[in-house]
C-alpha cells in the first residue's frame, strides 16, 4: 500500500466556455503538477475541482482522466463526498476500481445532519470498498463541525485513516495531533502551511500548489528542518500571492496563472462567473509580480 504522506495539489479542472470538460487542458494540468510541480500526489474531485457543480458522469470522467494521465507516478486521492449518499457510494467503488490510493469525502452539508448521520454516511461509503478514507473537514464552507470525541468515534473504523483539516484553529489541530498520533492529518489552508507543519501534520492538500508548488515545498521542507525564519520568509511571499489571488477570484485566477505558463487551464464552471477583462489583466500582473 502506498504511503499517503506528502504534498498534494487539489486538482483544478479545465472547462470550455460552454462548461464542458476540456480534457486536453485537464491532462496538461495533471502533467504540470507531476512533471513541473513535483507534487507527491493529486487530490481529485475536491472543491478546487469545482466538483460540487458536476454530474456523476462528469465526476467519473475526471477520475478516469486523472488516473489515465498520472498512472502510478504520484499518489491519487479521490474526493467522492456529496449529499447524495448513493452517488458517493457509487463513486467510491468507481475510484477504487480505477486504482485510487485513497478516498476522501466532504462532510455531508446543507442540511443540519446529526453526528450519527454523519457517521452513518462515512461508514456507508467505505463498507463495501477495500480502500482508505480521509475525512474532508472544511467547516467554513460546510458549516459542519466535528469534535475530538466525535473524530475518535469515526477513527475507530480502521479504514478511516486521516483527515484533511481545512481549519484555522491551531488549538484544535494540536489537540488532534496529540489525540491521534497514528492518523494522517493533512493541512488544507495553504496560507498556514508553516504553523501547521510545526504542529506535526503528515502533509498538505491545496489549490494554490497548482501554481505555487516550489514555494510550498520550500516552506514544508524548511519548517521540517527547523529553519523557521527562512520558511517564514517564503510563507510571507506566498501569502502576499494568495491574498492577491483571493482578491481576484480564487480558482479562476489560478487557472489564468497556469494559462500564462502555456497550460490550457480554461474557464470555471457556472454559476462561477466568466473572466472579465479586468480579471485577466490583474492575473497577468500577479504573474509578473510573483513568477
Ligand atoms: C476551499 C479551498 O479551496 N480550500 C483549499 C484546500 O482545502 C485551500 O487550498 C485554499 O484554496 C487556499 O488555502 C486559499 O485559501
Ligand atoms: C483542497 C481543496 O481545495 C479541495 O478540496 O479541492
Amino acid at each position: 500500500m502506498r504511503d499517503l504522506k506528502g504534498l498534494y495539489s487539489a486538482l483544478l479542472c479545465s472547462f470550455h466556455e460552454d462548461g464542458t470538460i476540456n480534457e486536453k487542458g485537464l491532462r496538461q494540468i495533471i502533467r504540470h503538477n507531476i512533471d513541473h510541480n513535483k507534487m507527491d500526489g493529486l487530490y481529485v474531485g475536491g472543491s478546487t475541482g469545482e466538483n460540487f457543480m458536476l454530474s456523476t458522469e462528469e465526476k467519473k470522467r475526471i477520475f478516469e482522466i486523472a488516473k489515465d494521465e498520472a498512472k502510478d507516478d504520484v499518489t491519487l486521492i479521490a474526493q467522492v463526498g456529496s449529499i447524495n449518499l448513493k452517488e458517493s457510494i457509487e463513486l467510491a467503488k468507481f475510484a477504487t476500481d480505477l486504482g485510487y490510493d485513497a478516498l476522501s469525502a466532504v462532510t455531508p452539508f446543507y442540511y443540519k445532519f446529526s453526528f450519527d448521520e454523519v457517521r452513518h454516511y462515512y461508514e456507508s461509503i467505505i463498507s463495501d470498498v477495500d480502500n482508505r478514507m480521509i475525512i474532508y473537514f472544511i467547516p467554513f464552507l460546510t458549516g459542519v463541525n466535528i469534535s475530538i470525541p466525535q473524530f475518535e468515534k469515526l477513527f475507530a473504523n480502521k479504514k478511516i485513516v486521516g483527515v484533511k483539516f481545512t481549519q484555522g484553529d491551531f488549538y484544535l489541530l494540536e489537540r488532534m495531533r496529540k489525540a491521534f498520533p497514528d492518523k494522517l492529518i493533512f493541512a488544507g489552508f495553504d496560507e498556514m502551511l508553516l504553523p501547521a507543519t510545526v504542529l506535526g501534520i503528515d502533509g498538505a492538500i491545496g489549490s494554490t500548489y497548482n501554481v505555487n508548488a516550489a514555494r510550498a515545498r520550500q516552506i514544508y521542507e524548511l519548517t521540517r528542518a527547523n529553519k523557521i525564519s527562512e520558511a517564514l520568509e517564503v510563507q510571507h511571499i506566498t501569502n502576499d500571492l494568495i491574498t492577491d489571488i483571493l482578491d481576484n477570484g480564487l480558482y479562476g485566477t489560478i487557472k489564468l496563472l497556469l494559462a500564462e505558463q502555456g497550460i490550457e487551464a480554461g474557464c470555471c464552471r457556472e454559476p462561477m462567473k466568466p473572466y472579465t477583462p479586468e480579471m485577466r489583466a490583474r492575473a497577468k500582473e500577479i504573474y509578473k509580480k510573483y513568477f
